[in-house]
């Protein structure tokens, strides 16, 4: 599915009065299958265009399309996984995955069998009777995925989805994410403050940045445009290109956000 954003703008009411904008004049034309990864200084408005997106938060103007039609709230055909994951304690995992479908009244057996295909689908197929409490930091985001893939969105919208995790299990996800959009085929849209990561996953890169903020930056990837056999285990990260490609977005991504 295709996703456009119209001359975007929204901005947040101030506890004096008034009103900050934020976001201003945001274009952008995401054909589907492309895994675009968003950078931007903090505070530069990257979760709220995700959350406008998401139909979370109604833009002052401008207008999100997916595919014909405008984006009036959330949808199934929108999944988003945050950085924090924000399961049910008192569900286990399996629950957690198939808990947006009870809300759309579809039967446990089939509750069931589709949270057990997303969790296999993120390597977590044994771990469906699990508390959340008994799994590991990464193991919960495998489950926020597997939560966020049930209803089969074309776009995914991850926030800084693998911030809070530790290096290591940092890049077992970066992998898993690869394959999972490589087997899916989905739309993804992926903040992060990760250079390598930037360079790692994306197909497409975004940069916003200014007060409101803009996009600064969008172009394509190189490393993101290779083949995801080539990019997964990470190796490609210590070639001597993948440094130079790294420098280059280092300082564009530093020249953009003094602008
Ligand atoms: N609900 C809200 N009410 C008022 N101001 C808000 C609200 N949400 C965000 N803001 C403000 O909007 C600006 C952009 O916030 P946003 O969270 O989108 O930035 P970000 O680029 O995702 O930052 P970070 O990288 O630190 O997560 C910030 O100045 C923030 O304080």
């Amino acid at each position: 599915m295709k996703l456009n954003v119209f001359r975007l703008a929204i901005g947040f009411a101030q506890p004096r009065g008034g009103e900050t904008a934020v976001l201003e004049d945001i274009n952008l034309r995401i054909p589907a299958g492309e895994f675009v990864v968003i950078l931007g200084a903090s505070g530069c408005g990257k979760s709220t265009l995700l959350n406008v997106i998401a139909g979370f938060l109604k833009p002052s103007s401008g207008e999100v399309w997916v595919d014909d039609r405008p984006v009036s709230g959330p949808g199934p055909d929108r999944g988003v996984v945050l950085q924090t994951d924000a399961l049910y304690p008192w569900l286990d995992a399996r629950e957690n995955v198939g808990f947006g479908l009870k809300l759309r009244g579809i039967s446990r057996q089939e509750r069931r069998e589709r949270a057990d295909e997303a969790l296999r689908l993120v390597g977590l197929e044994d771990k469906g009777d699990h508390a959340i409490w008994q799994l590991s930091g990464g193991q919960r985001q495998r489950v926020s995925l597997a939560r966020a893939l049930i209803a089969d969105p074309d776009i995914l919208l991850m926030d800084e989805p693998l911030g809070a995790l530790d290096a290591l299990t940092r890049e077992q996800m970066q992998d898993l994410v690869l394959e999972v959009w490589a087997r899916t085929g989905k739309t993804v849209l992926f903040v992060t403050h990760g250079l390598d990561e930037a360079l790692y996953l994306g197909s497409r890169l975004i940069v916003l940045g200014g007060q409101p903020g803009r996009v600064l930056l969008d172009k394509p990837l190189s490393f993101g445009r290779r083949a995801v056999e080539e990019r997964i285990g990470g190796r490609i990260k210590s070639t001597p290109a993948f440094a130079a490609a790294r420098e280059e977005l280092h300082d564009l991504f530093f020249a953009g956000a003094e602008r």
